[in-house]
C-alpha cells in the first residue's frame, strides 16, 4: 500500500466529530454478554479490527453473536451465551484485549484452546498471566504467543506483577466470577498502569451483578457467581478523539466532539486537562448541572500556539502518541513520564516516537520511563507506523503543520478506528 500523504492544514479547523464506540468497553461488554446467565444486547459497539477479533474469539469458544443495525461504524451486538467449546484456534491479532482478555475465558473451556497472533504480538508480554492462568490450576505450554491453554481451572489467590499492563489485571477479573473459587488477585512490583481501564472491569462486572472488592491498594477479590445478562450502549471512544482534538491545538481553530460522557473510567477523559494545560480552552456542555442526558458536547479551541507540558501519562497511557505529536510542534519543551510500559504496547512506541521524530529533523529523548521532546523545526519525510493506529494518527497530527508528511501503513488505524482516514478528511474540509 502507498505511503499515505498527510493532508496539511491551510486553516483553522472548524469541525464537529461523531466518534465509534470505545474499543475498550466495547471488548469488555462482548467478553461479559459471552459469560452471563442468558442472552444480551451490547449496543453501539465498535466495528474494528479487535472488535473483530474478539467476536471472532467468543463465535469459537461457543457464544453466538448476531448484528443488528449494522453501519459502517457501529453495530448492536446480540449476545448468547453458549457451554464453551475447546479445540479452537484464536487469532489475537495485535489486540492486547483479546489476548490478555480471553485466555482466564478458554481456561474453562471442554478442551485445549490455542491462541496465536500478529508476528509483533509474539513480543507482547504475557508471562504475569499466564503464570497467574498455572498458579489458579490451568496447563499453558509457553509464556507468550502463541500458547496453548488446558483448563480447567478452579481459581483462587495468586500474585503476579501486573507493571507491564493493567490488562493482566482486568483479564482475570472479568472472567473470574465463573472460576469455582472466584479470585484473589495480589500486585507486587512497580506502579500498576492505567488504572481506569482497571475501574472500568471494575464499574462494569459491578453493573452484571459481580461482588467485586477493590478495598485494599493493589488487591481485588471477585467472588464466584453468576454474570447477570446486559443490556448495554458503548460510549463513544474518548482516546480517538485524541488526534482529531489535537488538530484544533495544532491549527487554532475549534473541534466538537458530540456524545461526551459526564462520567466515564475511558482515559481519554483526561484530554480535557491535558490540552488545557497545553494552551486549549476546553468546554464540556451543557453543564452537567444543567443536563438532562448522560453526555454533554466537548469543544477544544487551540489559539494556534501549543504549550510543552510536564506530564505524568502512567494512567492514562494511550494518550501518549498524541501528546508528544503535539508537543513536537509546541512552543517549549515538554516531558512525559510514567510510561515505561509502553515498550510493551503495539509497538516501543517510546523508541518509535524518538526514531519518527527524528527521522522527521526533530529533536526526542528516551528517558528510563518516558520521553523528552525539544521543538524545532521540522521537515517532511516519511513517519513509520510500525503497525500502531497511535503512530499513524501522531504522524496525521504532525503532518497538519509539517508540509509533505507521509504516514506509512495508515490503514492500520482499523485496529480502532477504520474510519480514520475519511473522518481527516472530513474534518479538514471543513475548514
Ligand atoms: O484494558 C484496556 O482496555 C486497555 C488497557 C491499557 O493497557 P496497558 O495497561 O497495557 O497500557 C491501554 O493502554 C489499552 O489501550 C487498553
Ligand atoms: C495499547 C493499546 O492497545 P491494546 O488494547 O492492544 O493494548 C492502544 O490501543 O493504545
Amino acid at each position: 500500500m502507498p505511503n499515505w500523504p498527510a493532508p496539511s492544514a491551510t486553516a483553522p479547523v472548524v469541525a464537529s466529530i461523531r466518534l465509534p464506540g470505545s474499543k475498550s468497553v466495547t471488548n469488555r461488554a462482548l467478553l461479559l454478554a459471552a459469560l452471563a446467565d442468558g442472552p444480551g444486547v451490547v449496543r453501539q459497539a465498535l466495528r474494528s479490527r479487535d472488535a473483530d477479533l474478539m467476536v471472532a474469539a467468543l463465535r469459537a469458544l461457543g457464544a453466538t453473536l448476531t448484528p443488528a443495525n449494522e453501519t459502517t461504524a457501529a453495530v448492536d451486538w446480540q449476545v448468547t451465551p453458549g457451554p464453551i467449546r475447546g479445540g479452537a484456534s484464536i487469532d489475537a491479532g495485535l489486540a492486547g484485549t483479546v489476548m490478555r482478555f480471553v485466555p482466564p475465558m478458554a481456561a474453562l473451556a471442554d478442551g485445549p484452546v490455542s491462541f496465536d497472533g500478529d508476528p509483533h504480538a509474539r513480543k507482547r508480554p504475557m508471562g504475569p498471566i499466564l503464570d497467574a492462568l498455572r498458579a489458579l490450576g490451568a496447563r499453558v505450554d509457553n509464556d507468550a504467543l502463541p500458547f496453548t491453554i488446558h483448563g480447567p481451572l478452579a481459581g483462587g489467590e495468586v500474585t503476579l506483577d501486573a507493571s507491564g499492563s493493567s490488562q493482566f489485571v482486568s483479564g482475570l477479573l472479568l472472567t473470574a466470577a465463573r472460576f469455582e473459587k472466584g479470585v484473589t488477585i495480589r500486585h507486587v512490583g512497580p506502579p500498576v498502569p492505567s488504572q481506569p481501564h482497571i475501574e472500568m472491569t471494575i464499574q462494569m462486572l459491578r453493573a452484571a451483578g459481580v461482588t467485586v472488592d477493590d478495598g485494599e491498594r493493589d488487591i481485588w477479590r471477585v467472588e464466584p457467581g453468576p454474570i447477570a445478562a446486559m443490556d448495554l450502549a458503548v460510549e463513544p471512544d474518548l482516546s480517538n478523539a485524541a488526534p482529531f482534538l489535537g488538530a484544533a491545538l495544532v491549527t487554532g481553530g475549534t473541534v466538537t466532539i458530540p456524545g461526551w460522557p459526564y462520567t466515564t473510567t475511558q482515559p481519554g477523559d483526561a484530554l480535557r486537562g491535558l490540552l488545557t494545560s497545553m494552551g486549549a480552552t476546553v468546554q464540556l456542555s451543557p453543564a452537567p448541572h444543567e443536563a438532562s442526558g448522560d453526555a454533554g458536547s466537548l469543544t477544544v479551541t487551540g489559539t494556534g500556539r501549543i504549550e510543552g507540558i510536564d506530564a505524568d501519562l502512567r494512567e492514562v497511557g494511550e494518550l501518549t502518541p498524541t501528546i508528544a505529536a503535539l508537543a513536537v510542534l509546541a512552543s517549549s519543551p515538554s516531558r512525559i513520564r510514567g510510561v515505561a510500559h509502553l515498550r510493551g504496547h503495539e509497538t516501543d512506541r517510546l523508541a518509535a516516537l524518538v526514531t519518527e521524530i527524528t527521522r522527521l529533523g526533530g529533536d526526542a529523548e528516551e528517558t528510563d520511563d518516558g520521553l523528552i521532546i525539544r521543538p524545532r523545526p521540522l521537515h517532511g519525510g516519511v513517519f513509520h507506523s510500525y503497525d500502531d493506529h497511535r503512530m499513524a494518527t501522531a504522524g496525521a497530527v504532525i503532518g497538519l503543520a509539517v508540509p509533505d508528511v507521509e504516514v506509512e501503513n495508515i490503514a492500520t488505524t482499523a485496529k480502532t478506528l477504520p474510519e480514520f482516514v475519511q473522518m481527516w478528511t472530513n474534518m479538514l474540509g471543513e475548514q
